[in-house]
């Protein structure tokens, strides 16, 4: 069943146009990849998705009831969340003060606790976020992403910038939330991180949907190879 739908979308940004006439969906419970090059619009179509920015045309439906563009408040309210490129926490606070501000750290809130094992957090808590490593700051924003309970998160380069055994936790984390029932819609440039993860992926090149299949279609589709992967073989191979 499709989770999320998502009908001839068209984004222009004056002259240029960031999405064209893109209809896919991402159907509940998997893992689906979104790969391209950089300026395929991967990014303008999360912000549509997380109701950071309006399409100039088309329209989405999630959960079989609403229905879009919407507003970012009510992607929320629907369990869409997203993470961002850059990692997006209050350096100025603690790592528990973050939880705090996403509603995550309740005593006892079992779904705290979870996210702070999971995401390895529990020695840091009391330091502040300014201090803390990078890859500690990236699983501290996904928490803060998770902690607001979404039914489909949005995933944009979770990967970028970590040490190799950083994406493997970062896979792991990801890996132990979808085994909960969450749906992902994840965008990497790291092909091995996606396509170990991704059970379906679609590919962007210049705006526009080339292809969608599984992460072996992909990786053996000629065209795709050459509008991509062939460019990106150094992310394969690390
Ligand atoms: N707010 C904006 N105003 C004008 N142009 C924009 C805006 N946002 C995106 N674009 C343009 O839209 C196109 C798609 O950009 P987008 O960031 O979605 O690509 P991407 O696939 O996410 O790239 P990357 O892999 O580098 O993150 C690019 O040409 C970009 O310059």
């Amino acid at each position: 069943m499709s989770l999320l739908s998502i009908n001839a979308i068209t984004q222009r940004f004056g002259g240029i146009t960031a999405l064209s006439d893109i209809t896919m969906s991402v159907e509940e419970g998997t893992i689906h990849g979104l790969i391209g090059p950089n300026g395929a619009g991967k990014t303008t179509l999360i912000n549509i998705l997380s109701g950071l920015v309006k399409p100039s045309e088309g329209s989405m439906e999630f959960n079989g009831r609403q229905n879009g563009p919407w507003p970012m408040a009510s992607a929320v309210q629907y369990g869409i969340v997203r993470t961002f490129q850059q990692t997006r926490v209050f350096m100025g606070l603690t790592a528990r003060e973050n939880l705090r501000i996403a509603h995550v750290a309740g005593a006892g809130d079992a779904n705290a606790d979870d996210l702070i094992e999971a995401l390895a957090l529990g020695d840091v808590l009391d330091r502040v976020a300014g201090e803390l490593p990078y890859a500690v700051l990236r699983r501290l924003s996904l928490a803060l992403a998770l902690g607001l309970r979404p039914k489909l998160l949005l995933l944009d380069e979770p990967a970028v910038g970590l040490a190799p055994d950083e994406i493997t936790k970062m896979a792991e984390v990801i890996r132990h939330f979808h085994g909960q029932g969450l749906t992902v819609l994840l965008v990497e440039h790291n092909m091995r991180f996606l396509m170990e993860l991704a059970s379906r992926v679609s590919v962007f090149v210049q705006g526009r949907l080339l292809f969608e299949g599984t992460p072996a279609e992909c990786q053996n589709n000629p065209t795709v190879i050459d509008a991509y992967l062939g460019r990106g073989l150094k992310h394969v191979e690390h």
